[in-house]
């Protein structure tokens, strides 16, 4: 039987995933690695970190399983998605590759729009606005601050397609990932050629561009000899993580959505034409799916804002092992009341994309009373971040798109209470699937098309994806929430000024 590789290079860490032909997962591994964070807003990794975290995590997968190399036909790659590596023209990366959550680029995002002859022009071309994660603002951010490197620049790759480059030796991305770069006409599925020149930049510097299930190239021989795998090994196009995570969650058709609380919060739908919010909220982007789209919104700090203050504020809580932290932090707030007693918790901690695309937003706790304990804070972060997604399941449903069923996942959604949460603030029922690991699972399969074992993807997720549970909205809660939602969506609105004026302290 054939088997596959999806390695998911997260923000957090790398998550490997083996499985067979069928859609079995074998064996998983991951391995964790840090984020610098230099200034305020500003965020950074070393690919090599990612690198490193690929072969430890293959190797454990292969060790697990005892398969023989031989035995592994392909590997799908899935990534972070808008990270920006920065290469020289010997492959040397000349700079920490800068994350999708870092907000250094607000000055270049307005020339872009200035440059494409203003915003509507811009969404025109590229079928979305500029914001501060996206790639192409990046690169003219080192054009302007970093000459020097700017000199030596070579090539741009999004973090998995580094990983690609390290694997088979080619400079190639997908459309899903390409279109987070703000360089891809997300309508034809090919570099905008337009917004190239408008902006003086070079297309040389950029990959050449697939569909997801197409087979990019084999591994090298020092690649597979780093992974303990065969130079018959091919790689396939992949998907940037919010595509390869809807895949493994099987939104591969109208109706179905998937919500993911990672690091980050997405909201994603599956649709058949580019589809658009007509004022840019929401990211139009190519799918994985061949010759097919997808909407999302983005929360930038989702999961994120309860890893602040589980480890920074709650400091972890004394005695309990680590991987039991977030587990004895969300008990505490099982047995507060749905709203937290009146207490909204703002998620903003490192500026917002969906729906305020504002860097300088910042978080806050809003009705704070001497009756609030430690579990109402706990409580109030969840139900900020899950009222986050809500926005944009607002403006999706405000679009006319039919919501059938929403699909649950990311580490948040491995968590009961917060399946419950989500039913009861999205007011309706979500599923979870047997495989949690969304995005390696997605790129597995795309291997496995590329492979040629599924005629698409349609099919493989057909044959393989299985709901294994659903959690149903309780009638009392979605009251309360539906009472405290329009509450949470005023405040930004309200607090904008204030919070801009504190970021602007921050910074220094
Ligand atoms: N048991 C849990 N209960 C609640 N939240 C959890 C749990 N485990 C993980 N999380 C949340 O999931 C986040 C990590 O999700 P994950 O999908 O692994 O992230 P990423 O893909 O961004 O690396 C954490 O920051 C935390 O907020
Ligand atoms: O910026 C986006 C999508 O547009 C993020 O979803 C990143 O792609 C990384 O997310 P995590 O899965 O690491 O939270």
């Amino acid at each position: 039987m054939s088997h596959y590789l999806g390695i998911d290079i997260g923000t957090s860490g790398t998550k490997t995933l083996l499985i067979d032909e069928t859609g079995k997962v074998l064996a998983e591994s991951n391995a964790e690695y840090p984020i610098e964070q230099p200034k305020p807003g500003w965020t950074q990794q070393d690919p090599d970190d990612w690198w490193a975290a690929t072969v430890k995590t293959v190797r454990t997968v292969m060790n697990k399983s005892e398969l023989k190399p031989s035995d592994v036909k392909a590997i799908g790659l899935s990534g972070q998605m808008h990270g920006s590596v920065f290469l020289d023209k010997k492959d040397n990366v000349i700079r920490p590759a800068i994350l999708w959550n870092d907000q250094r680029t607000a000055a270049q995002c307005d020339e872009i729009t200035s440059k494409a002859g203003g915003r509507k022009a811009l969404i025109k071309m590229v079928a979305n606005p500029a914001l501060t994660g996206f790639q192409a603002p990046k690169i003219l951010w080192m054009r302007d601050k970093e000459k020097r490197n700017f000199d030596k620049l070579a090539k741009v790759l999004l973090p998995k397609d580094d990983i690609r480059r390290r694997l088979t030796g080619d400079y190639v991305t997908e459309v899903s990932d390409a279109s987070g770069t703000l360089l891809l006409d997300v309508v034809k599925r090919k570099w905008s050629k337009k917004l190239l020149t408008k902006l003086d930049l070079d297309a040389d510097l950029l990959p050449s561009v697939v569909e997801s299930d197409e087979v990019t190239g084999t591994l090298t021989a020092a690649a597979a000899e780093a992974l303990g795998l065969t130079t018959d090994c091919k790689v396939v196009g992949g998907a940037g993580d919010c595509a390869a995570g809807a895949v493994g969650n099987g939104v591969v058709k109208s109706g179905v959505l998937s919500t993911s609380i990672g690091t980050s919060g997405v909201m994603f739908v599956h649709s058949d034409q580019p589809e658009y919010d007509a004022t840019g909220r929401l990211h139009t982007f190519c799918h994985a799916v061949n010759g097919k789209w997808h909407m999302m919104g983005v929360n930038l700090t989702s999961g994120g804002a309860l890893q602040w203050w589980v480890d920074n504020i709650l400091q972890g809580l004394e005695g309990i092992p680590e991987n039991k932290r977030y587990d004895a932090a969300t008990k505490e707030a099982e047995s507060i009341v749905a709203g937290s007693d009146g207490l909204v918790f703002l998620p903003y901690l490192n500026g917002e994309r969906t729906p305020h695309a504002d860097p300088d937003a910042r978080g806050s706790f809003v009705g704070l009373n001497t009756t609030h304990g430690r579990g109402h804070l706990t409580r109030s972060v969840m139900e900020g971040i899950t009222m986050a997604l809500r926005d944009s399941l607002e403006i999706i449903g405000s679009m006319g798109v039919p919501i059938k069923q929403i699909r649950a996942s990311g580490g948040g959604s491995k968590n009961p209470m917060w399946r419950q949460m989500q039913a009861d603030v999205f007011g309706k029922k979500i599923t979870t699937l047997e495989v949690e690991q969304g995005p390696a699972f997605g790129v597995a399969l795309l291997a496995a098309v590329g492979d040629g074992a599924y005629k698409n993807i349609e099919s493989a997720c057909k044959a393989t994806i299985k709901v294994a549970d659903e959690t149903k909205p309780d009638r009392s809660a979605v009251k309360a929430y539906d009472r405290l939602f329009p509450i949470y969506r005023d405040l930004y609105g309200n607090l904008k000024q204030s919070m801009n004026q504190l970021a602007d302290i921050q910074a220094g």
